[in-house]
């Protein structure tokens, strides 16, 4: 394991999970995924100005818990194309958010609520953002990474954009001063498959999870 921090309050622990476990997560984000009604869609995004027929940035997404939605940057109990709800999210990520937390992060009452799942492509990026749609913005975001390096772009204490490269099997992790700090997602990297992900991935392909509390106050 290598662990750094680009930034203040910004982790990242490369090499954090083994070719079994990466694997074993693949299987099961694969086995989620490909379920009909609420795995793996292209999501709808809305036209505008610039755009009108927009393509949300990654080729699939879905969400654990509650779903994200892409059309108008809110949380919900509900798919809103089916009115399904989501899977929740599994036991076994829930406590890996909570031991991820307890070695890199300084952080006691986090309450995982929604795990966003994107799949990237050779043809996806991301474009520069901040996470502000959780009404929560001060617990942090915990990202996990498999397949494909990707080139990572974030801001520093000053407002300075600047990028690292982010491997697959690595995690990353930002709150406190860097919760709401500018990223964005440029090139993916060829033949950067990390170990265990070739019986899942493709050459290019990348899958990111971002596990998240949204609401201030835990939801019984
Ligand atoms: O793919 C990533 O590492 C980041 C995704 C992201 O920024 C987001 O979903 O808000
Ligand atoms: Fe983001």
């Amino acid at each position: 394991m290598k662990v750094y921090s680009p930034r203040r309050d910004f982790v990242i622990v490369e090499d954090y999970f083994s070719d079994t476990q990466a694997a074993e997560w693949l299987a099961l984000i694969e086995a989620l995924g490909s379920d009909a009604l609420r795995g793996f869609h292209h999501p709808f995004v809305r036209p505008n100005r610039f755009h009108k027929a927009p393509k949300y940035p990654v080729k699939k997404f879905m969400c654990l818990g509650l779903y994200w939605n892409p059309e108008d940057y809110r949380y919900l109990d509900r798919l809103p194309y089916n009115q399904e709800r989501p899977f929740p999210i599994p036991e076994e990520m829930k406590n890996l958010a909570q031991e991820i937390l307890s070695q890199f992060f300084p952080w006691h009452d986090f309450v995982p609520q929604s795990v966003l799942v994107n799949f990237y492509t050779k043809d996806s990026s991301m474009g520069l953002h901040v996470d502000k749609d959780e009404e929560d913005k001060v617990s942090p975001v915990i990202g996990l990474n498999f397949g494909s390096t990707c080139r990572f772009f974030y801001e520093d204490e000053k407002g300075v954009m600047l990028d690292i490269r982010i491997p697959g099997n690595s995690i990353y992790i930002f709150g406190g001063s860097a919760r709401l700090m500018r990223h964005g997602l440029g090139s993916i990297y060829t033949n950067t498959l990390s170990p265990g992900s070739e019986e899942f991935l493709q050459n290019k392909e990348r899958v990111n999870l971002t596990i998240r509390q949204v609401f201030s106050k835990a939801r019984a």
